[in-house]
């Protein structure tokens, strides 16, 4: 059995058995731990869970966004993926412009109203298309502010000038593998007011030893049904792609997790997913030919053997 899906049900069931009750500002409620570590040996395989289907096309898509310095919803519309839809769609109904039905505290109605559902997934379907057919209505309605792709990529220095983390840590790994500054940093106090959502895994950290390239990621708020499976797969995902540039092989990936949470509208799935015996990890497969973190599409990531348990749906917390 893999040791490193274990790990991922043993922290569900100490949450389950160990967690506080607590409220959260989406209004939601979790049973929450503070403070929790997990090592991934990415040499054991690809990190994706099998206890249930994750569509990996989304982490895919999302990390590629990232490495893009893109923050606008349409490129992922683009690529079919919605899981950053409600942060774009709170912006456009909060703002002056949109006058249609009362969306107030749409996240949570959505769930306990169906004919406010129904509305709300009209308006939704028309924010979508507008993002992608409207330039215009794209650029303002459609940009999530200053997150992880504008903090990667072109992070604005109190001196004026940008930086692009990312390269840095590039060029640093091929230069000077044994420095202890490989680091990237997302969370920036004077811009949590220009995000929809302020940086959740907020810093990362390379490391190579032996030929190796290891990452620590820090997250400070984990919602551990619906985005741990997809934090953990994605920075495996950025660790492979930042070895396979700097001609090194992958080593471990590891988590840090501050408030590390189950919503309370995810404890019946989790139950439920802990029922299912893990089974083997996939691995992923590259296109040798490209070499540079920046040129990978999605037809250049490969994930081979991935047989897991069916789905589990959950309603995700806005
Ligand atoms: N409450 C909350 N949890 C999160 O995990 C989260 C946020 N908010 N806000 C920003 C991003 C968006 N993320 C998300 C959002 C939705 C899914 C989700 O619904 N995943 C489904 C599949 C969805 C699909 O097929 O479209 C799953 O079963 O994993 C996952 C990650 C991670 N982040
Ligand atoms: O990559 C992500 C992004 C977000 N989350 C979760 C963590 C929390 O449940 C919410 C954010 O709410 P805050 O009130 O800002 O903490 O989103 C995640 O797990 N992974």
């Amino acid at each position: 059995m893999s040791k490193n899906e274990q790990q991922y049900l043993d922290l569900c069931r100490y949450i389950l058995e160990e967690g506080r009750r607590k409220e959260d500002r989406t209004g939601t409620g979790t049973i929450s731990i503070f403070g929790y570590q997990m090592r991934f040996d990415l040499q054991e395989g690809f990190p994706l869970l099998t206890t249930k289907r994750i569509p990996f096309r989304l982490i895919v898509s999302e990390l590629l966004w990232f490495l893009k310095g893109d923050t606008n919803l349409r490129y992922l519309l683009q690529h079919n993926n919605h899981i950053w839809d409600e942060w774009g769609f709170q912006k456009w109904v909060e703002s002056a412009e949109y006058n249609g039905p009362d969306m107030t505290d749409f996240g949570i109605r959505s769930q306990q109203d169906e004919e406010f559902n129904k509305v709300y997934q009209e308006q939704l379907a028309i924010y979508q298309e507008k993002v992608l057919q409207d330039d215009d209505f794209a650029q303002k309605f459609g940009d999530l502010g200053n997150v992880y792709g504008k903090q990667w990529r072109s992070w604005e220095g109190a001196d004026g000038e940008v930086y692009d983390q990312i390269q840095y840590i590039i060029d640093e790994i091929k230069r000077n593998p044994d420095s202890r500054r490989l680091l990237c940093n997302a969370w920036s106090a004077s811009e949590i007011k220009n995000q929809q959502l302020p940086p959740c895994h907020y810093a990362f950290q390379f490391y190579v030893a032996n030929g190796k390239l290891s990452c620590m990621f820090n997250m400070r708020s984990n919602d551990v049904f619906l985005g741990l499976p997809f934090n953990i797969a994605s920075y495996a995902l950025l660790t492979h792609l930042i070895a396979h540039e700097c001609g090194l092989e992958v080593g471990e990936l590891i988590y840090t997790g501050a408030d590390v949470h189950i919503y309370s509208n995810h404890i019946e799935q989790v139950e439920k997913q802990l029922l299912r015996e893990p089974r083997e990890l996939p691995s992923l497969k590259l296109n040798e030919q490209v070499k540079s973190v920046f040129d990978f599409s999605m037809n250049d990531i490969e994930l081979v053997g991935y047989h897991p348990h069916g789905p589990i749906k959950a309603p995700v917390a806005v």
